[in-house]
């Protein structure tokens, strides 16, 4: 299995590799356009500012190619928010792969979202066997608007998209890589689509 990790200089990309490593798989970081057309999955990772990540990956003219891929893609966190329409955060104008925008949560709540959260997820391949209120690990300051991409929802300060679908594509708000045995099985479950 041939898993690439999109290299565009943020994310945090150690903790993945460990991940699917315990999953029995290596995955590779590349920016190199040959060696991400030809993985069998992709990753877009992310951590950090919107706009900053959006310079990087324009810079590599990976924004262009990234929508045109047609394999299994997983945006983690700042990843999955890249890849919707837009993102509040920055003024920054996404992928426009997932048809919602981003935006920052109110200050009624402490911003950002750090710890572990309930995933009410749909009975989709990437969370199958996964409880359907399941914990995972998430921190964030900015939030996916609920959507019909939406397959999971989670509460905090108002009900959100915190994983979406749109054909090959996936999101994640939460880290599959840090939120134990059920990220370990989404990502094995990801690892299988
Ligand atoms: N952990 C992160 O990188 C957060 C991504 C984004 N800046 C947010 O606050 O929502």
């Amino acid at each position: 299995m041939n898993v690439v990790i999109i290299d565009y200089g943020v994310g945090n990309i150690k903790s993945i590799q460990f991940a699917f490593e315990r999953l029995g798989t290596s995955a590779i970081l590349s920016q190199d356009v040959q060696t991400i057309l030809a993985a069998d999955k992709i990753i877009l990772p992310g951590v950090g500012e919107a706009s900053s990540a959006m310079r990087k990956l324009k810079a590599t003219q990976l924004d262009q190619l990234i929508p045109k891929l047609t394999q299994p893609v997983l945006g983690i966190c700042l990843g999955m928010q890249l890849m919707c329409n837009y993102s509040e955060e920055g003024k920054t104008n996404g992928l426009k792969i997932f048809d919602t925008q981003v935006k920052r949560f109110s200050n009624a709540v402490k911003v950002p979202q750090m710890g572990w959260n309930t995933i009410a997820n749909l009975k989709t391949k990437l969370f199958n066997t996964i409880n359907a209120n399941e914990y995972m690990y998430l921190v964030h300051s900015y939030y996916a608007e609920s959507c019909s991409d939406a397959i999971a929802f989670t509460e905090y300060d108002l009900k959100y998209a915190s994983a979406l679908n749109k054909d090959n594509f996936y999101g994640v708000q939460f880290h599959p890589e840090k939120s134990g045995i059920a990220g370990e099985q989404l990502l094995k479950n990801f690892l299988q689509l």
